[in-house]
């Protein structure tokens, strides 16, 4: 169903030009990963700042809707059965992989099941100290909370799930300040590198491709995450999608633009897909 609608807006779009192709990993594999996303330039950033401006850019938008939609409708139609099934495999997958052992910094998302996105609770309980005092046992965890339409998400530091409080859009996210008053950290002033982020998302594909909510909060904040990892001399950190199976498309069916922000690896209920040549470097 997806992928009949979806290649009937493929073959009547097929023939516009897109304002910049991005390059997958399958067709550039020697590449690092950083590599390939557009160069911050001058002369490769005003196209995406020119909000849709040119007939190519409109179509890309208005194919990502379309694939939103059906995605949105395969969703629900999962059973409660098959999705808990799935969430298990995929929280089970990363739980016990050394990818995530090993990483003590994070960034996650707080899955909405209204949403239908896969589970994180499991994730998030092993990230957060089991009790006060046992703090060196766990993982430094930072979470999405929106500013404003504008784009504008940061990524705060939590160390408890009361932390959390539910945002207009029904999602769970922290306040900006703690319960003692103080600020919590912002992971763009940490003065240490995030090891992994685990990111939601519609539709993913094999070569990397993701298709987010389209509010593009994750694509900016991906990009100033890299470009202050780039200053910093940090090393890359992996990023890292949680897909149920029916959010696997195709390649060439997810549409791209400038600024989409390629993964390194997926996790579905058959396990690890790694994609750049730092997933398969590291994810084994
Ligand atoms: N768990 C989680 N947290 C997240 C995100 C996310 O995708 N998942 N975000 C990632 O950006 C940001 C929030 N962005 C969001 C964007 C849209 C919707 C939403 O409810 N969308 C509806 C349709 C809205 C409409 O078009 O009318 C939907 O997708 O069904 C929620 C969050 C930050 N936090
Ligand atoms: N780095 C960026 N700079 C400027 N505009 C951007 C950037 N990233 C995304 N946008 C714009 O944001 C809007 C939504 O983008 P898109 O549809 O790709 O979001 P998405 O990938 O679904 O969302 P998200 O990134 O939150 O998962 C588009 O108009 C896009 O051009």
């Amino acid at each position: 169903m997806i992928k009949n609608a979806v290649a009937s807006l493929m073959v009547r779009l097929h023939h516009l030009p897109l304002a910049a192709p991005t390059p997958t990993y399958r067709r550039h594999h020697h590449h690092h990963a950083l590599r390939l996303l557009r160069p911050a330039s001058a002369s490769a950033r005003p196209v995406a700042a020119a909000a849709m401006s040119t007939a190519a850019e409109q179509a890309v938008a208005d194919q990502k809707r379309a694939l939103r939609t059906e995605v949105r409708k395969a969703l629900k139609a999962l059973s409660p059965d098959q999705r808990a099934s799935e969430d298990l495999a995929i929280q089970t997958t990363i739980l016990e992989s050394s990818w995530f052992k090993e990483s003590k910094r994070l960034c996650a998302y707080i899955s909405c099941r209204q949403l239908r996105e896969v589970d994180t609770s499991k994730i998030l309980a092993e990230c957060l100290p089991l009790n006060p005092g046992q703090e060196e046992l766990a993982k430094d965890l930072y979470v999405p909370r929106v500013e404003d339409k504008n784009r504008n998400m940061r990524m705060l530091r939590i160390t408890t799930m009361d932390d959390l409080v539910k945002n207009s859009m029904n999602i769970l996210e922290p306040s900006p300040v703690d319960a003692s008053g103080n600020d919590r950290e912002d992971v763009l002033s940490a003065s240490s590198p995030v090891d992994l982020f685990l990111l939601p998302g519609q539709a993913f594909d094999r070569t990397g491709r993701r298709l987010g909510r389209g509010g593009g909060y994750y694509d900016t904040f991906l990009l100033k995450y890299q470009e202050l990892a780039k200053e910093k001399g940090w090393n890359r950190p992996l990023l890292v999608a949680l897909s149920y199976s029916v959010q696997i498309m195709d390649e060439g069916v997810i549409p791209v633009n400038s600024t989409d922000v390629h993964i390194d690896a997926l996790v579905t209920s058959s396990g690890v897909i790694p994609i750049s040549p730092a997933a398969l470097e590291r994810m084994q």
